[in-house]
């Protein structure tokens, strides 16, 4: 094995394109061996060796923190590992960032979106290329974007800017794109967290078939065994920043690749659900709310909803039909145009202060971005709602930081949340995490409005189990729970009640229950009423 750097590798490559003959060799793409990556004293990647076979699609599982993502960083330049190597047809590579990893043909759809916001799907694609010239002929790129499309089974809009597309159609274009790079190696970091059912079982359908046909190697990251056992040949488990297994996904049950995963740790049980706590008065009522230009994406039209203290009520339907406007409404981030929003018989306006008076909670949708300061401490932020009271609810003018590190401390220890410490920034904790650290602030104390939206999005089973049984104790406890979820399961599995909303509208409601019809309810979310 000897080192090469990127730019000699490059053109050994070329455009990256695989020949057919290459397509289902047995022999390994990529490797990482015997890599090392410490964020100060805390070793996060501890000597991992992995393969990625030619044409094969390969899952990577583990809890949340245990290093997956640390991993993939490491071998795409996106991270310096401290130690081993990473090997490209058996000669050993240099990968400085990124852009490196690109022109070696190796691709990667991360968890967060890298697409420019302001710029169109179409101006997005031609200019994540490395060949991008330096005056673009817009037309024919656009006849050559559109003849790609044509053999897709993915659509996106190629005129219309990112930030106007849903969280599903950013996906998909994040991953057209590396189809459209010709990535021989791809790398997706939970993919399919904001697809229907159905788009995710098309996606990585037509990637496995793709690997197939091309020999391009896949290496997923994800929480869902379905998809392990679906669509991957091998497996590859991570324990605390350790492999722990691996092995032909047939040989593997999902109840062995599970164990691999937690190891002795026992899952929490979820408590069985109270029969009555349902109070007689709601605790959340909406009337004739409207937000947003009526009838554009993402507005909002709501005629009645309420929800009583001891209920959890669903908002199930496909992202962008009002749903995030629900939430933002209540969490303050957005202004309604008309209408009364009342929390116990009060009218709520959603400030700081209100919330606080009226007991209201919420855990909103990426919860780094929109319910944390990334670079303040776990400890911080575990104190927003908290840091300018004393134990017993009154004003504080002094910071008691001491109070802060002690409350953050024992909630990390109840919430099992994986932190150098209380004074790391929250930034540097693993995203299942950040959503643990966040439901441990708005679940602290007593609460009797949460609004929880998508709140195990990310999240690896042990934590779904935890996180679900910490809403049904506090439906039990007597909280409102409004509980807005792309994850119909999810809503089946917990709610007394269901509302699918559709174009900003409650278009059906039914009773919560094992009677439930999903199909039906799927319909709804469809549009078919
Ligand atoms: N930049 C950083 N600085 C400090 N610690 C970090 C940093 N990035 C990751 N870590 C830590 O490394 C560990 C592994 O994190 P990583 O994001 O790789 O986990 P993961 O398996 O991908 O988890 P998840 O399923 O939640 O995405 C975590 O404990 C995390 O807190």
């Amino acid at each position: 094995m000897s080192a090469v750097s990127v730019a000699e590798r490059f053109d050994d490559v070329g455009a990256s394109e695989v020949s057919p003959s290459q397509a289902r060799a047995e022999r390994p793409i990529l490797e990482a061996v015997g890599l090392t990556k410490r964020f100060g004293a805390f070793t996060a990647l501890n000597d991992v060796t992995i393969a990625l076979m030619a044409g094969e699609f390969h899952a990577l599982l583990g809890e949340n923190g245990a290093g997956k993502s640390t991993l993939v960083k490491s071998m795409l330049g996106y991270y310096h590992p401290d130690g081993g190597a990473v090997v490209l047809d058996d000669r050993e590579v240099t990968i400085a960032n990124p852009r490196d990893a690109r022109r070696l043909g190796i691709g990667m759809v991360y968890q967060h979106f890298t697409l420019v916001p302001a710029m169109t799907v179409l101006e997005n694609l031609v200019m994540s290329r490395v060949d991008v010239p330096s005056v673009v002929n817009w037309a024919k790129e656009r006849k050559a974007l559109s003849a790609f499309l044509e053999t897709m089974p993915l659509k996106v809009p190629l005129d219309t800017p990112v930030d106007r597309l849903s969280s599903g159609e950013r996906q998909k274009t994040e991953i057209l794109k590396q189809l459209y790079l010709k990535s021989r190696i791809l790398v997706l970091d939970e993919p399919t967290s904001v697809l229907t059912p159905e788009e995710a079982r098309q996606v990585l359908g037509f990637l496995r078939a793709r690997a197939s046909e091309t020999g391009m190697a896949v290496l997923l990251i994800t929480h869902k065994f379905s998809e392990v056992t679906a669509f991957c040949d091998r497996v590859t488990v991570l324990r605390k920043g350790a492999k722990v297994g691996e092995g032909l996904v047939a040989d593997l049950s999902t109840k062995e690749m599970a164990a691999l995963m937690i190891g002795e740790r026992e899952l929490t049980q979820a408590p069985g659900r109270d029969e009555n706590p349902k109070s007689a008065e709601p605790v959340l009522a909406l009337k004739g709310v409207r937000s947003g230009d009526s009838g554009t994406r993402g507005s909002l039209a709501i005629e009645e909803l309420v929800v009583h203290g001891g209920e959890i009520v669903g908002i199930a339907g496909i992202s962008g039909n009002g749903q995030t406007r629900l939430v933002e409404l209540i969490s303050g981030q957005a202004q309604k145009t008309s209408g009364e929003i009342r929390v116990k018989g009060e009218p709520y306006d959603a400030s700081r202060a209100t919330a606080q008076a009226m007991k209201v909670r919420c855990l909103p949708e990426e919860p780094l971005r929109n319910a944390c300061v990334g670079r303040m401490s776990v400890s911080d932020n575990i104190a927003f709602r908290t840091f300018d009271r004393d134990a017993s609810g009154s004003k504080i003018r002094l910071l008691d930081k001491k109070r802060m590190l002690q409350r953050a401390q024992e909630l990390i220890e109840v919430y099992s949340i994986k932190t150098q410490g209380p004074s790391a920034p929250i930034q540097t904790l693993s995203g299942g995490n950040v959503q643990r650290a966040v439901l441990a602030r708005e679940l602290a104390g007593e609460t009797d409005l949460l609004v929880a939206a998508n709140p195990c999005f990310g999240l690896d089973f042990g934590a779904v189990a935890d996180i679900r049984a910490q809403l049904i104790a506090a439906r039990n406890r007597g909280t409102a729970v409004l509980l807005v979820s792309e994850d119909l399961d999810e809503i089946v599995a917990l709610s007394d009640r269901i509302c699918v909303m559709f174009e900003g509208r409650i278009v059906f409601e039914c009773a919560g229950g094992d009677a439930v019809d999903t199909t039906r309810i799927g319909a709804h979310m469809a549009g078919h009423h």
